[in-house]
């Protein structure tokens, strides 16, 4: 693979085609649609910036914010115009940037929305994958053939597929393609490599790398899979606390190491430990030999421990269950 010189992050705050993040905070609304008393924001004044050609991956424990932050970024969450610009535009004001296809998101599984029941579905339709794939207008034939084609190429898909018969990974595949169609400038992606199996995965990340280095693409790739990763990036995200730690790989021993593992382990424990000791001390443990009591107990939520009570019913079941 071609060495290509590391991205700068300081550089990006002018440049085109970079990501900008400004003084961004979040908190999802309640039901009354107003911030929740006591609930701190999920994302706490991030600020940086991440110049053209940039593989940022991003990492955190669970419920850490990846995917609130990533939708953000596609523009699928309300924040300021002046918080988060993409490619110099703020992303949810300006639908043009995904309509183009200059910001692609490819995330979650692909899903209808059933309006009135208020939820939504998996694609159960009986179509070939073709019928998705062709369905994008303005696609370059070469970048299409080289994406499906079988063997040696990146997605090893048959347009012939059944979209309602196919494997989870066959249709991840089929969506990962119509993300890609387009020859995207910023490309955010959610964990979507956890179906593919091990060769599929390693194609793909080898193509967005090469598409970073080629074309001067930017992504941001949110993912809990971590073998055989140690190439990929030029930078580290790290959410936690509401906070983002951005590392450029040079300044990351365990990539060169090829122990990308052990580094996530060894950040996820610090993290662990250090919400542990911002708690403090439950208000009140709950004692499963107390059987059949009412009492208090407390959860952990969002770096707090948030008090609930015990109903009788609820108390003994709990108590038979555990
Ligand atoms: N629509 C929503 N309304 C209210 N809270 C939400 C909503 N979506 C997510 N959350 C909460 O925000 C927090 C962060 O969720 P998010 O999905 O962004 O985390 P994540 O880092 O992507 O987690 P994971 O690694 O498990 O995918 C969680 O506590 C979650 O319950």
């Amino acid at each position: 693979m071609t060495q290509q010189p590391e991205p700068s992050t300081s550089a990006a705050a002018t440049a085109p085609g970079s990501i900008e993040v400004r003084h961004l905070s979040f908190a999802y609304p309640g039901l009354d649609g107003r911030p929740i008393p006591g609930i701190p924001p999920l994302l706490k004044n991030l600020s940086f910036s991440l110049a053209p050609g940039t593989t940022c991956l991003l990492l955190g424990a669970n419920g850490a914010g990846k995917t609130t932050f990533l939708k953000i970024l596609a523009g699928k969450h309300m924040v300021s115009e002046e918080s988060v610009r993409v490619l110099g535009r703020p992303p949810f004001h300006d639908t043009a940037l995904t309509v183009c296809g200059d910001l692609s998101y490819i995330g979650g599984n692909w899903q209808r929305d059933i309006a009135f029941a208020g939820t939504s579905v998996p694609l159960t339709g009986d179509f070939p994958a073709s019928y998705m794939i062709d369905s994008i207008p303005g696609v370059d034939p070469e970048r299409k053939a080289r994406l499906i084609k079988a063997r040696r190429d990146v997605l090893d898909i048959d347009p012939t597929w059944r979209m309602h018969t196919v494997s989870e990974g066959q249709r991840r595949r089929v969506q990962i393609c119509v993300g890609l169609l387009k020859p995207f400038k910023v490309l955010l992606l959610d964990e979507i490599t956890v179906d593919l199996d091990v060769l599929g995965r390693a194609d793909l990340m080898r193509f967005l790398k090469e598409e970073c280095e080629s074309r001067g693409a930017t992504i941001i790739y949110a993912t809990h899979i971590f073998d055989g990763l140690e190439f990929w990036p030029s930078h580290i995200a790290y959410l936690a606390n509401g906070q983002l730690r951005l590392l450029p790989a040079r300044d990351v021993p365990e990539l060169a190491q090829g122990r990308l593992l052990s580094l996530v382990h060894r950040m996820l424990l610090e993290d662990r430990n250090a919400q542990l000791k911002a708690r403090g001390p439950r208000p009140v443990e709950w004692d499963p030999t107390r059987e059949g009591e009412v009492g208090n107990f407390s959860y952990a939520f969002n770096n707090g421990w948030v008090p609930g009570t015990l109903s009788s019913s609820l108390s003994s079941n709990a108590v038979m269950r555990g």
